[in-house]
């Protein structure tokens, strides 16, 4: 279904409920650039770590994508695990997986209270930004605790710059991006204000800091487009 939930005066925040997660898939793809490639990135860096035995969790995992691409080329016997705290976006995803056969496993819970296992890899993919900052590092140390040594995180965030006029200039491009696939400045700017204070976007040196505060090794970008990257911490 086409994402046209900006087309008409919207009052409250932006939420993950039932409207966004009936057009959620259209959304993504129109909304985050290159959200293929960035998609394609994170499922070949989760294979290479996943092996017989292995546990993969897909924080908000949204209508579990990225789990189900990944469960059609796995050659291991690794459990696939996506957690949302969307009843709405599980909904989806549920129906995504048992049309494509996919063996993902999906789970209603909050990120920053779920009880990992011992895990391979970890992924993020725009959902980080969405976690008060106040308790965002917490969270990412949590996940650096739940990762077996040399095993990775890898996390997809929208990114600010704190040069003012280049940050100016990466949201004009955003929004010419956006527009280009179809969304109207009406469109945009409803959405721009529902996201104030919801999607609180860090720039790629202070996500990059959090994740080695928080314990990994190493944390570097492995793809960019203007304010939208894709990072990989390993512990
Ligand atoms: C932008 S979407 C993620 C997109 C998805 N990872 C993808 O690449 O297609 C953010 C998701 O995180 C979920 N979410 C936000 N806060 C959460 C929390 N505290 N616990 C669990 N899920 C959460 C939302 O319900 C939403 O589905
Ligand atoms: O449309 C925007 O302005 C966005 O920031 C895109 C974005 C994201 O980055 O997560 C925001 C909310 C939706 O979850 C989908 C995409």
């Amino acid at each position: 279904m086409n994402d046209k939930v900006f087309t008409k005066p919207i009052k409250k925040q932006f939420e993950f409920d039932e409207e966004v997660a009936a057009v959620f898939d259209d959304m993504l793809n129109r909304s985050v650039p290159y959200y293929r490639e960035s998609q394609k990135i994170t499922e070949f860096f989760s294979l290479k770590h996943l092996e017989d035995g292995s546990i993969m969790y897909d924080l908000g995992s949204s209508t579990a994508s990225l789990l189900i691409n990944i469960s059609k080329q796995l050659k291991c016997k690794a459990t696939l695990v996506g957690l949302d705290n969307s009843e709405a976006m599980l909904e989806q995803a549920r129906k995504k997986c048992l049309a494509l056969g996919a063996n993902v496993e999906l789970e209603n819970a909050d990120i920053l209270e779920y009880d990992y296992k011992k895990a391979d890899v970890i992924v993020s993919n725009y959902t980080l930004q969405f976690i008060r900052p106040l308790v965002r590092e917490e969270l990412v140390k949590k996940i650096a605790d739940s990762l077996k040594k040399e095993k990775v995180f890898i996390f997809s965030e929208k990114v600010i710059s704190h040069h003012s006029k280049l940050n100016k200039d990466l949201i004009e491009c955003y929004y010419d991006f956006k527009k280009e696939q179809g969304y109207s400045e009406y469109e945009i700017m409803q959405k721009r204000e529902a996201l104030e204070n919801v999607l609180v976007p860090y720039s790629e040196e202070e996500n990059i800091k959090m994740a080695k505060n928080c314990g990994f090794s190493h944390c570097e970008v492995v793809f960019r487009w203007a304010n939208f990257a894709t990072f990989i911490a390993i512990k």
